[in-house]
């Protein structure tokens, strides 16, 4: 399995509304060697700034992330070719005019060819039950069925690790169902963020951001508790709790 690490890692930008730049991640280190590694926590966490850091998206202010040994700023292009990137809207990620297209644009690198790479992007679309959706405008299909072919785009080339930024947020019941089943018989290292917890219950190990910092990371159902644990307190301050229609 290969071993992403964060080395005591600080994101922060310039800010209009300071002097003082803001933070988005304060000083994380990890090691993450386990297959299936969930990211949960609240609305502007970090969780995607964290999952960008993997692949070189966005680069530390302060410290190291590496895959395998791989800087991800030094050695960009080569930690891409082992890192794919599945983006929460499949819009920001699809290019071509349809989804097969994009899929064999994926295969483009790594396969030179043309009819291997066609068969490659069939089993790939195939996976995912989208071969009848292959054809069609990417701006015929649903939200759901472009995420899916996003999906199908990055992991035709069997990405080595494969980052995730909330996956499910457009699929109905059967196709999260089918994201499960898909992402509990891949081989590869998986790294994803969700607001499902059902999906993060999944997981291996569970990472609970809050406010730029890990504040907790350890086995699944404890990092669920604690998450939730941190929303209920922080619906009781600093607002006062938050009521219902008509309560009094
Ligand atoms: N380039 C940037 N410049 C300024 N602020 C940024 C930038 N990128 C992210 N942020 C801010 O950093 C914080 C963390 O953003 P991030 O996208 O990592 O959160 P998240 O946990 O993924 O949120 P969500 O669950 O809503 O997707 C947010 O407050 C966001 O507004």
């Amino acid at each position: 399995m290969p071993v992403v690490t964060f080395d005591q890692v600080t994101v922060a930008v310039e800010s209009d509304h300071s002097p003082a730049p803001k933070v988005l991640l304060d000083s994380v280190n990890l090691r993450l060697a386990e297959r299936r590694v969930g990211v949960i926590g609240a609305n502007g966490s970090g969780k995607s700034t964290l999952l960008r850091l993997v692949n070189g998206l966005v680069q530390p202010t302060a410290g190291t992330v590496a895959v395998d040994g791989d800087d991800t700023v030094r050695a960009v292009r080569k930690v891409r070719r082992s890192v794919g990137f599945v983006f929460t809207d499949p819009l920001s990620q699809l290019v071509m005019p349809t989804g097969r297209e994009d899929v064999e644009l994926s295969l483009r690198r790594s396969v030179r060819n043309g009819r291997e790479r066609q068969a490659m992007a069939e089993a790939a679309l195939h996976r995912l039950g989208l071969l009848p959706l292959a054809d069609q405008s990417i701006y015929e299909l649903s939200g759901g069925e472009r995420q899916l072919m996003a999906l199908a785009a990055v992991l035709a080339v069997e990405p080595a690790v494969l980052v995730l930024d909330e996956p499910s947020t457009l699929l109905d019941l059967r196709n999260r169902e089918l994201l499960r089943h898909t992402l509990a018989g891949l081989e590869q290292q998986v790294i994803m963020s969700t607001h499902d917890l059902e999906l993060a219950l999944d997981m291996d190990r569970v990472l609970v951001v809050e406010d730029g910092t890990v504040a907790y990371d350890g086995a699944p159902a404890d990092a669920v508790a604690f998450y939730r644990a941190l929303c209920l307190d922080g619906m009781r301050h600093p607002a006062g709790p938050v009521r219902g229609p008509g309560t009094p």
